[in-house]
């Protein structure tokens, strides 16, 4: 029901000139294939139904042992307070075509999965990006799945899907075990990850057929021709803030990349020796700040005029993910998932900053595809015509 409080506590809508529709992709009966949700803009006029926020309930019960509470109660109380939220954005909704999208792929934290950042997905989706936010299975994520083929002993009535959910829960960290050993091993599966899911929408940009596990009914071939191939990002929060570094240094088609409120610890030593080349952009919340943690930062962009820091004042931890937008004000203030600053106030200051930084550092790239070359065409002209000019007045004083 929409009761009056709920209408206060909904993730805030796109900004931009683009209607939204998301869809889930998952390739592979395997947990080595991809899952992430495509955050996209839309044609405008659809009665799609706005998507789930939280899909299904094994979330909850991730989240609550994650949070160390028991799952009766955290799945229950997730249910009542969340189980009917949706993100403004048209569950398949037909896709735009006509002009070619840059592309951002979003990776999350620790604890965290697909969809609970989709106040920043949306927005960027809203303002012409094609969003992946990849499920990552390395896991840190409280809970996530793949689409397991049935054996054959099951029973195997003709209505039911040949394929069950294969549930990955979140590991925690074993006694005595080293957490940078675990999180350093973490980040690389996770960079992984993100180049899987580029190399997947690329494909699907090529118009290849990719098999979607998940029957959903949205059609991929839409998106053929629609990535500015040239125009490649990666974002992510906190784990995913590191997994944007290890993706950098690991990938050039990642043109640039955003860190909101990096967690540096499963950073390994060695991306200090200028792995990272590509702009990047530092996003703090103003209570997430250590000295080990901020020192390493500026050791990553000590010399380097494109790596930048901006610190929102008043923000939290939880001030990206969606959390800070759903809860009240007493479960927001008792778990710190608001700050001083308003929720909406302080997303729209991290999404301002990295529409600006994604503009600044992408569009260069756009008149490559367009625009340099005639510029050079031209600057090869003019060079070609003054040399002639100068050897014929040359000549003409020597005759
Ligand atoms: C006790 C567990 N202990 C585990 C190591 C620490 C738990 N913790 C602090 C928490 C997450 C918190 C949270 C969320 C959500 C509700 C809810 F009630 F609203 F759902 C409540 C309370 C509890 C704030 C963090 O891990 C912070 N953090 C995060 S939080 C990402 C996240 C996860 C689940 C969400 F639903 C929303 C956001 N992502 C990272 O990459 C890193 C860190 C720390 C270092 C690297």
């Amino acid at each position: 029901g929409s009761s009056s409080a709920e209408k206060f506590y909904r993730i805030p809508e796109g900004k931009g000139p683009h209607s939204v529709g998301c869809t889930d992709l998952m390739t592979e009966n395997a947990v080595e294939g991809s899952f992430l949700r495509l955050y996209y803009p839309s044609c405008d006029a659809t009665d799609n139904e706005e998507a789930p926020w939280i899909p299904d309930k094994e979330y909850y019960q991730g989240l609550s042992d994650f949070l160390n509470m028991y799952r009766v109660v955290g799945e229950r109380l997730f249910q009542y307070y969340v189980g009917s939220v949706t993100c403004p954005a048209k569950s398949n909704a037909a896709f735009k075509p006509g002009e070619k999208y840059p592309l951002l792929v979003f990776s999350h934290g620790l604890g965290a999965f697909r969809t609970i950042y989709s106040a920043i997905c949306i927005e960027m989706a809203s303002q012409g990006f094609i969003v992946a936010a990849v499920e990552h299975r390395d896991e840190s994520a409280s809970a996530t799945y793949y689409c397991k083929k049935k054996s054959v002993s099951e029973p195997q009535e003709e209505s039911t899907s040949n394929t069950e959910k294969e549930w990955i829960y979140y590991r925690k960290l074993k006694a005595g075990e080293e957490e940078r050993c675990l999180r350093h091993k973490q980040v690389q599966q996770r960079a992984q990850e993100c180049i899987k899911a580029l190399d997947l929408i690329l494909k699907i940009n090529s118009g290849e057929k990719v098999m979607n596990v998940l029957n959903s009914n949205f059609d991929w071939n839409s998106l053929k021709d629609s990535v500015d191939t040239s125009r490649i990002a990666v974002m992510g929060h906190s784990f995913g803030g590191a997994t944007v570094i290890e993706s950098l240094s690991k990938e050039i088609r990642f043109r640039c990349g955003i860190a909101l409120d990096a967690w540096m610890l499963p950073v390994g030593d060695d991306i200090y020796q200028n792995s990272v080349q590509q702009p990047l952009l530092f996003i703090n919340s103003e209570k997430f700040q250590w000295a080990d943690n901020i020192l390493k930062m500026k050791k990553l962009g000590s010399n380097d005029t494109n790596k930048k820091m901006i610190t929102i004042k008043g923000s939290v931890h939880q001030s990206f993910p969606d959390f800070t937008f759903v809860s009240g004000e007493i479960i927001g203030r008792f778990f710190k998932l608001k700050g001083e600053i308003d929720p909406n106030e302080a997303i729209d200051i991290s999404n301002h900053a990295s529409l600006a930084f994604l503009q600044k550092h992408l569009s260069k790239y756009l008149f490559t595809s367009k625009y340099e070359v005639k510029l050079t065409l031209n600057s090869y002209a003019a060079f070609y015509i003054t040399v002639l000019f100068r050897t014929r007045s040359k000549v003409r004083q020597k005759s």
